[in-house]
């Protein structure tokens, strides 16, 4: 959090520079290797950095923010070292941080503005920017209470509107969805997109569910026990399998009436959810016709008929080391990583 204008910047980031670039970063806790060996590069837009729990997100935040020494490695953030110049970083970054950090009988309405008065705005200012953003994230009237009261969705709104207050280049919002129902989630996913797209404010954003990072990210980064597993657009994770989705009116036993009728007339396909997923079919079958009979001839209506994408789950899947399963549900948290001895 800071408050010069983000202009001190200019200077030194221009188009096609890195946001954030680190190499060979290595946090050695000593019981915990949390980053090895880390080279990653960050660009404008939305970026989300997405591993289990333990796999390093927040050491990674904290290291570029200055709030942790790396074991060894370097690394620059908005063009500035963070060894050398992290109070510069500082002024232009803000930090929505995972865990419950509000003082309970204050309310957000005056957090907001004390911090953009820590972060060097003059008062008016600090006040007319604490409103603003108080709007943007959706707090209304209820800003005014403590926020000892506030529900979970309320109080991740909160530390979000500190973030801002600044007006920052760049935020690190550590698992901002943590702990919301899926409504909520929902809300603050539209949120985070907004700041990074409509604002124009950079965006890393933390989760350890895959699917909801995949909705809201240009480019994800995915770390695992402290390593890079792999950084790209987000499309390209998304590339399709050539495989499709199904749906049809109905409940389950519909659905499943389906799939029994597609296997029979030879398709291999499985429910997904409350719908199918169809594996891709051998070329030149008239497969979308073939469903679309298959539907008429058991009275059933289609909603659709979709590709099938790859999902960023099986990013992991892919990894060399492991054995492990891909879940079938979106939402599923990354696998947790082994702890170095
Ligand atoms: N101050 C510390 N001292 C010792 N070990 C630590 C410290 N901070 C983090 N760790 C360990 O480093 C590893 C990485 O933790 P980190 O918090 O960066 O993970 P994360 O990906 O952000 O996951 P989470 O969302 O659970 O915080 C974990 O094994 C954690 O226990």
């Amino acid at each position: 959090m800071g408050g010069e204008p983000a202009s001190e910047a200019h200077h030194v980031i221009s188009a096609g520079s890195p946001i954030v670039q680190t190499q060979s970063l290595t946090m050695d806790f000593g019981r915990v290797v949390a980053l090895l060996d880390l080279d990653v590069r960050i660009g404008g837009g939305v970026t989300g950095l997405v591993g289990a729990n333990g796999a390093g997100k927040s050491t990674l935040i904290k290291i570029l923010l200055g709030l942790l020494k790396p074991t060894s490695g370097t690394a620059t953030v908005l063009g500035f070292d963070i060894a050398s110049e992290s109070a510069q970083i500082r002024r232009l970054v803000g930090y929505m941080p995972e865990h419950d950090c509000l003082p309970p009988d204050v309310s957000a309405s005056d957090f907001v503005v004390h911090l953009g008065r820590m972060s060097g705005l003059p008062a008016a200012v600090a006040r007319e920017r604490a409103a603003d953003v108080l709007r943007h994230v959706g707090l209304a009237e209820e800003r005014y209470r403590p926020m000892g009261g506030y529900s979970t969705g309320m109080k991740q709104r909160a530390k979000l509107a500190q973030a801002l207050v600044h007006d920052p280049r760049l935020v690190f919002l550590d698992e901002p969805t943590n702990g919301l129902d899926p409504a909520a989630r929902d809300d603050m996913l539209r949120l985070v997109r907004r700041i990074g797209h409509d604002f124009g404010i950079a965006v890393v954003v933390t989760s350890h569910l895959l699917g909801e990072l995949e909705r809201v990210s240009d480019h994800v980064i995915v770390l695992d026990g402290g390593r890079l597993l792999r950084a790209s657009a987000t499309s390209e994770f998304l590339e399709g399998t050539g495989g499709l989705l199904i749906e049809v009116l109905g409940g389950l036993e519909d659905r499943d009436a389906m799939v029994g009728a597609l296997s029979a007339a030879g398709l291999t396909c499985q429910p997904r959810g409350a719908m199918i997923g169809l594996d891709p079919a051998p070329q030149g079958f008239p497969v979308h016709d073939l469903i679309r009979d298959t539907a008429a001839s058991l009275d059933l209506g289609l909603v659709r008929i979709q590709a099938d994408h790859r999902r960023l789950e099986d990013v992991f899947a892919d990894r060399p080391d492991t054995g492990s399963d891909p879940s079938d549900a979106r939402d599923q948290p990354a696998p947790r990583h082994q702890e170095q001895p």
